[in-house]
């Protein structure tokens, strides 16, 4: 029996989802028996947490081990401070066997945590960051006792509907229960008219699920960051002295994990079209001590400044070819090394000014496109229309065009949302090898997740080059304490998809 119910959709696209999760060739593949069974643990676990809280380390600036053990250091203080939380859970904190810059820590839970008579409600994207480590922030707060005061014990109950009214005393609609805390602020601090309070209101003590709480640990050394998103930047294998563009980057998480996996030589631009998430990507660049990053706020769709023809006659007999790019490993001249430090020299000599771009300006792009998100966990109500769902896809291609026109040749396009649906990903794939015959697909590494699903005609082999991370292939929803096995790690993650592609 699940802890949560399972997420609540909309009836328009739970069918649509079970259409996609059910398609013909899904269902030749595994029989509808599976198939719908996969499609029911979707639902389920979707609304709980994965069971591995992983923190990405800066080995930019120091090594992993040593980042593990500052880490280590910082979470045991802070087990000290906050004794209950401390109660038979020491933080474990486990290298990635494979990816070398992740830790992971194991979230303990659900835990058998009795409810109090004090309640305070919080917004479902509050609810859901407590269930992933965090304490509650005044601004998540939307309903608290009428006398609470600091100090006061309550329960926490995130709204699932979004009916919550702001500075509500109590609340009847559907809620659920996220652990319990004690209050760091007054109600009336909480709601006070005159400024916005900012700052902790509620301290976790006993969450429902334990991981620690991030907020301002070693800020320049660690980075939370879903272990699928971690694998994109290894995916697109960035290298120093390259010029990179990340066409969707905010917060910038990716962007960061680019230029710290370059060492911070070469350029990596960073483009978001709204205008101030492009001050989180520069304060967390500025925090990770890169340099290399230029952030700008535009249109990606529009980046190109010029046109060319992706699709060229071919013509009789052989052109002088393209040069090898960033993916091909035989030098031009030179040693790889003497390669790299050239085209750092060249970056440091020209950079590149702002968008638009000139056709075939980066050796790699990376697009984390905008999406439905109906793969992120704990997720517990989504109330989008199937029209809303569905609107992502042509936006993604017009990305997606931008995308190829401003790869050089020989260059390398990671493609990756944080969805399930298949025409947001398989979909987008057999769409882009058909568009861009230039485009062909590359195999992955790492490569830890799955293969990509059945139903949009893709071969086995395309599939096989490509990594879809689906949760609800091994969920399993056992209440314990105890660490989940490491291996749960690779397996119960949020739902993403990556695809690789080289530009001929
Ligand atoms: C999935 S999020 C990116 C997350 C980011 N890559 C990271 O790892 O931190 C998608 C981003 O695309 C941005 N976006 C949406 N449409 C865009 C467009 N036409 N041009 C540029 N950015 C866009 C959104 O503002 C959002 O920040």
């Amino acid at each position: 029996m699940s802890v949560f119910p399972s997420i609540s959709l909309q009836p328009e696209v739970t069918e649509y989802l079970q259409r996609v999760f059910l398609n013909t060739e899904v269902l030749a593949a595994v029989g509808r028996q599976e198939a719908g069974d996969r499609f029911h643990r979707l639902l389920a676990c979707l609304s709980h947490p994965p069971s591995y809280t992983c923190v990405r380390a800066n080995t930019h600036v120091a090594s992993v081990e040593e980042i593990r053990r500052k880490l280590g250091e910082e979470l045991r203080k802070q087990q000290h401070v906050c004794s209950s939380s401390a109660e038979g859970v020491a933080h474990q904190i486990l290298l990635h066997p494979r990816i070398p810059d992740v830790l992971l820590l194991p979230v303990h839970g659900p835990r058998p945590v009795k409810q109090l008579s004090s309640e305070v409600v919080v917004g479902a994207q509050c609810g859901s960051a407590v269930l992933r480590g965090a304490h509650v922030f005044a601004p998540g707060i939307l309903s608290c006792p009428k006398n609470m005061k600091a100090g006061d014990v309550v329960s926490v109950f995130s709204d699932l509907e979004g009916k919550c009214t702001r500075g509500a005393t109590s609340f009847q609609g559907k809620t659920v229960f996220v652990g319990n805390g004690v209050a760091d602020l007054d109600r009336s601090s909480i709601f006070n008219k005159e400024q916005t309070v900012k700052g902790v209101g509620v301290r976790m003590l006993e969450p429902l699920y334990q991981s620690p709480s991030f907020d301002g640990v070693l800020p320049g050394l660690t980075f939370l960051q879903n272990l699928p998103s971690v694998v994109v930047g290894h995916v697109l294998g960035p290298r120093p002295g390259e010029r990179i563009l990340d066409m969707c980057a905010a917060p910038g998480g990716k962007t960061c994990h680019i230029a710290a996996l370059m060492g911070d030589q070469g350029e990596v631009v960073a483009l978001d079209k709204i205008k101030n998430k492009i001050h989180r990507i520069s304060q967390n660049a500025q925090m990770l001590h890169l340099r290399s990053i230029k952030a700008y706020c535009f249109n990606s769709s529009q980046a190109v400044s010029g046109h060319i023809d992706l699709n060229p006659d071919p013509g009789p007999g052989p052109g002088p070819g393209p040069g090898p790019g960033p993916g091909t490993d035989s030098p031009v001249f030179g040693t790889t090394d003497q390669q790299m430090h050239i085209k750092h020299l060249c970056s440091c000599l020209f950079p590149i000014p702002g968008p638009p771009f000139p056709p075939e300006s980066f050796d790699r792009v990376l697009l984390d496109a905008p999406c439905s998100g109906l793969g992120q966990r704990p997720h517990m109500a989504c109330t989008w229309s199937l029209k809303e769902i569905c609107s992502y896809q042509p936006l993604q291609r017009k990305l997606f065009h931008a995308a190829v026109q401003l790869l050089k040749k020989g260059g390398v396009l990671v493609y990756s949302t944080c969805t399930v649906t298949l025409a947001e990903n398989e979909e987008q794939v057999a769409w882009a090898l058909s568009t861009f015959p230039c485009l062909t697909l590359q195999p992955q590494e790492p490569h830890i997740g799955g293969e990509g699903m059945p139903g949009a005609g893709l071969p086995l082999e395309q599939l096989r080059l490509l990594q879809r991370f689906s949760p609800e292939l091994t969920w399993d929803q056992a209440e314990t304490t105890e660490a989940p096995p490491c291996c749960r790690a690779d397996e119960d993650t949020i739902g993403f998809f990556i695809a690789k592609f080289q530009k001929k």
